[in-house]
């Protein structure tokens, strides 16, 4: 068997095993058009036919390819995925394509990670650099807003200084909220910027891992001796320490020698220090001796932003500014699912060739828009639509009939019909008892109303805008 069959058969092997993880549906979209071309030492080599396709597949299952991948090769570190047509064709494209030979600027891009993830290398200002670090996650990809501006100012500070800035800088927030990002703007800056410095990333995860496996090989010293010596430590996602055990410990040890000899020591997680509740008091107190920054929840104006950005990465795909908002007002959990909503719209039209327009969006995105629309209440309707015409919130459930406060109220209820789901009685009992067909008289004397008063129609549309968002 030659080495094109053998990783032909690997695949095969690995494909079926994340078929099964992933499902039929994801894995005909995604994985199975991937061809593998090569194994080189600790990388295994897969090719994509379009840059959209690589990127996909590095957002989504990269990590799931590397662990199915160790199961059957142990020592694979990295999954490195190029832009090449040979994936087009059928069977095992040919061995040994580099970046540079699949032949564009993404693939380019996506050699930049896999080289600073190589061990030392003399040529190379990354040594001791673990885990993979991704080419589109540096400061000039991060768009800043309210929400973010002092962690990424943090970021930055400590990107920048010669010396240490805050030790340590412990970044938070909610999940797909840019931490990430940061921490890898971080070492992707340092690590341009200053050649020469170690800088080490990676995942608390993996930090476990590397030490686990070294107590199992009594290699305990080396393992010490790997973290003591860099200059910069970054852990991501420290959360994942939940117990109280040996790990946790070493980390400690780990952590105060570095923060000792003034080396910088970089944390994430997903809630503050004294939050963290896995971990031992003297921990939570150490982690927040230095700068501790978090990242809210994006407000709209961060969101289109942040789209406006992505899409300028996706140079060739025009998507109306009227989908773009569409997303950034529905899309509210987090970014990761913004980006992946951005992604999904441009995937069928490029796949299945469909215009991209607010229809589509709205079909390819129905799950998405469920999970994120959030619940309104008949209480915020009524506080909502009192505000906008400068009536008092009693008026709502009062007997005057002055058209200066029925007009609002009947505005109250047509939308209390149109975006809850309680029936017309249960409404009626909220205005102060009225009868469901008062009610409906409201909500159909309002759908006239928008037919032939402009400015009606803009005072509904307004409310119904503010109280989707
Ligand atoms: N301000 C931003 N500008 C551009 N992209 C962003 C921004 N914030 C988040 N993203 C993008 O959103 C996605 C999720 O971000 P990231 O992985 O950094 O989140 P996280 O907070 O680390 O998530 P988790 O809690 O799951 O670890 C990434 O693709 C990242 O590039």
């Amino acid at each position: 068997m030659d080495d094109s069959e053998a990783l032909h058969l690997l695949w095969q092997r690995v494909g079926g095993r994340v078929r099964k993880a992933v499902g039929d549906a994801a894995f005909k979209s995604w994985l199975a058009p991937l061809r593998p071309v090569a194994l080189h030492d600790d990388r295994a080599v897969l090719l994509a036919s379009t840059a959209f396709l690589k990127d996909w597949v590095r957002n989504n299952y990269q990590q799931l390819l590397l662990r199915e991948f160790q199961r059957d090769v142990p020592h694979i570190r990295e999954i490195a995925i190029h832009v090449g047509l040979e994936a087009a064709g059928r069977g095992t494209a040919k061995e040994g394509v580099t970046a540079g030979e699949a032949g564009s600027d993404e693939a380019e891009a996506a050699a930049a990670p896999a080289r600073a993830a190589e061990p030392a290398r003399e040529d190379t200002a990354v040594e001791g650099l673990t885990g993979l670090l991704d080419a589109a996650l540096t400061f000039d990809n991060f768009v800043v807003g309210k929400a973010n501006e002092l962690a990424y100012a943090a970021a930055r500070r400590v990107a920048d200084s010669d010396d240490v800035a805050f030790n340590p800088l412990f970044l938070y927030s909610g999940v797909g909220l840019g931490k990430t990002h940061l921490m890898q703007a971080i070492a992707w800056h340092i690590v341009r910027a200053k050649p020469g410095r170690r800088v080490m990333y990676l995942s608390a995860e993996k930090f476990m891992y590397q030490f686990i496996r070294a107590v199992r090989f009594k290699d305990t010293m080396a393992f010490k001796e790997q973290f003591r010596s860099v200059d910069v430590l970054m852990i991501d996602d420290l959360q994942f320490f939940t117990d109280k055990n040996s790990t946790q410990e070493e980390f400690f040890h780990t952590f105060n020698e570095l923060v000792d000899r003034k080396h910088q020591v970089v944390i994430s997680a997903d809630r503050s220090p004294s939050d963290l509740d896995g971990m031992e008091e003297r921990v939570r107190s150490r982690l927040g001796w230095g700068l501790v920054a978090d990242i809210h929840p994006t407000d709209f104006e961060l969101r289109v932003g942040i789209l406006e950005q992505k899409l300028a990465m996706n140079a060739d795909v025009h998507v109306p500014e009227d989908v773009l908002q569409f997303l950034a007002h529905r899309i509210t959990s987090n970014v990761r699912e913004l980006e992946g909503a951005l992604k999904r719209v441009i995937a069928h039209h490029e796949l299945m060739g469909r215009e991209i327009t607010l229809d589509l969006a709205r079909d390819v995105l129905a799950d998405l828009l469920r999970a994120n629309s959030r619940k309104i209440t008949i209480d915020e309707i009524q506080k909502k639509v009192a505000e906008h015409f400068s009536i008092k919130i009693t008026e709502m459930s009062s007997s005057r009939r002055a058209r200066a406060v029925a007009r609002p109220r009947q505005v109250a209820m047509y939308l209390s019909k149109k975006l809850t789901t309680r029936s017309l009685p249960d409404i009626g009992r909220r205005f102060g008892n009225r009868d469901h067909t008062t009610v409906l008289h409201g909500v159909r004397k309002i759908e006239e109303l928008i037919q032939s008063d402009s400015s009606l129609a803009e005072d509904v549309r307004l409310l119904e805008a503010a109280l989707s968002n």
